[in-house]
């Protein structure tokens, strides 16, 4: 059985003029010690999704489908289990977080609390578990006494996901995790995160808007759209050959694996994504994309079979697996 299991999943915002559709209709699975990656522009709907995830949205989001994690809805858990599943079966690590450190406490004192706060440690046992983690993310044992200033970004960063790694969770989400680190910093984190969920065995969701790094960390891609899964298939096949001229264009503007700074424009790909509450007919994608026909705004696109293990929702991409 799959670890997490995500069914027809959608996320509304309730706004003051309307509803804001974030997330429309993902449905995906991740296997115990996968890893997935979810890439896409900025207001795809990505972090939305994340949060979703383990109930983290703000009250104005409606959420419906169903998210499985280990077989038991995460949307209709009791808020105790809920509280429980998070850290110490899922925990998230957020874009930007090491800014989220309190200022005022030490760095060991934090990375004990998820354990000390869920009783799955005594004092004693959470000082050495501490010492323990900070060597897994390569900082020395004497940090736990440091205060949150006295660290470099890449550094707190690594405290970030110690803390994440406190209660030996199944799932780690990590949420655009380098994007305020500089290239070298970037890289580096990258790799601790590569090499922590291939040595304990969790499982990974990690959000990027570039898929460069997805591909090098990930086993599995998923590329999002206006709220919509538009590719989905083993990472370095989509990176190398996406079926959907969105992932296409994405590939484009970050060409190299594993090297962060290789940016470019993407290529082919004008103007913004559309406002969520003025969807465009049929593709959302359509008024963007360089090989929409007529039919792209009329029709009802679905993720179709796209080669092995993979789907896209773009007509072309159908076309060419109906004739091969
Ligand atoms: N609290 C909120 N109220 C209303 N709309 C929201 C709220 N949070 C997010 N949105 C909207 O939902 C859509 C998806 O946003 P989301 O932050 O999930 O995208 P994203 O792909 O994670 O973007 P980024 O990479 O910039 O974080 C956007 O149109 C955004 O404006």
């Amino acid at each position: 059985m799959s670890l997490l299991e995500l069914d027809d999943v959608s996320v509304t915002y309730r706004i003051a003029s309307g509803e804001v559709p974030a997330v429309r209709g993902v449905s995906l699975s991740l296997d115990a010690g996968a890893a997935l990656g979810v890439a896409g522009e900025s207001g795809s709907g990505k972090s939305t999704l994340a949060m979703a995830l383990l109930r983290l949205l703000p009250k104005e989001a409606r959420v419906g489908g169903r998210i499985l994690l280990d077989g038991d809805d995460v949307l209709t858990m009791k808020w105790g289990r809920m509280r429980a599943v998070r850290w110490a079966e899922a925990s998230i690590v957020f874009q930007g977080a090491q800014h989220g450190l309190n200022p005022v406490r030490k760095i060991g004192d934090q990375i004990a609390e998820p354990l000390l706060t869920h009783n799955l440690a005594k004092p004693d046992e959470a000082r050495r578990r501490v010492t323990e983690l900070l060597e897994q993310v390569g900082l020395p044992a004497w940090r736990a006494r440091s205060y949150p200033h006295e660290l470099s970004g890449g550094q707190r960063q690594r405290v970030m996901i110690a803390m994440a790694l406190a209660c030996s969770p199944r799932l780690i989400i990590a949420d655009e995790p380098t994007t305020a680190l500089d290239v070298m910093v970037q890289a580096q984190v990258l790799s601790l995160i590569k090499e922590l969920v291939a040595e304990h065995g969790i499982s990974l969701i990690m959000i990027s808007h570039d898929l460069s790094v997805l591909a090098d960390v990930c086993d599995q891609l998923a590329v999002m759209y206006a709220g919509r899964l538009v590719e989905h298939g083993p990472s370095r096949e989509v990176f190398r050959e996406a079926r959907h001229p969105y992932s296409k264009a994405l590939a484009a503007a970050f060409p190299t694996v594993g090297d962060p700074g290789s940016r470019m424009a993407p290529k082919g790909l004008g103007g913004d994504p559309p406002d969520p509450m003025q969807l465009p007919g049929g593709c959302s994608f359509h008024p963007r994309c360089p090989v929409a026909v007529d039919g792209c705004s009329t029709l009802d696109v679905q993720l179709w079979p796209a080669g092995p293990g993979r789907t896209a929702a773009c007509v072309h991409a159908r076309a060419e697996e109906e004739v091969s």
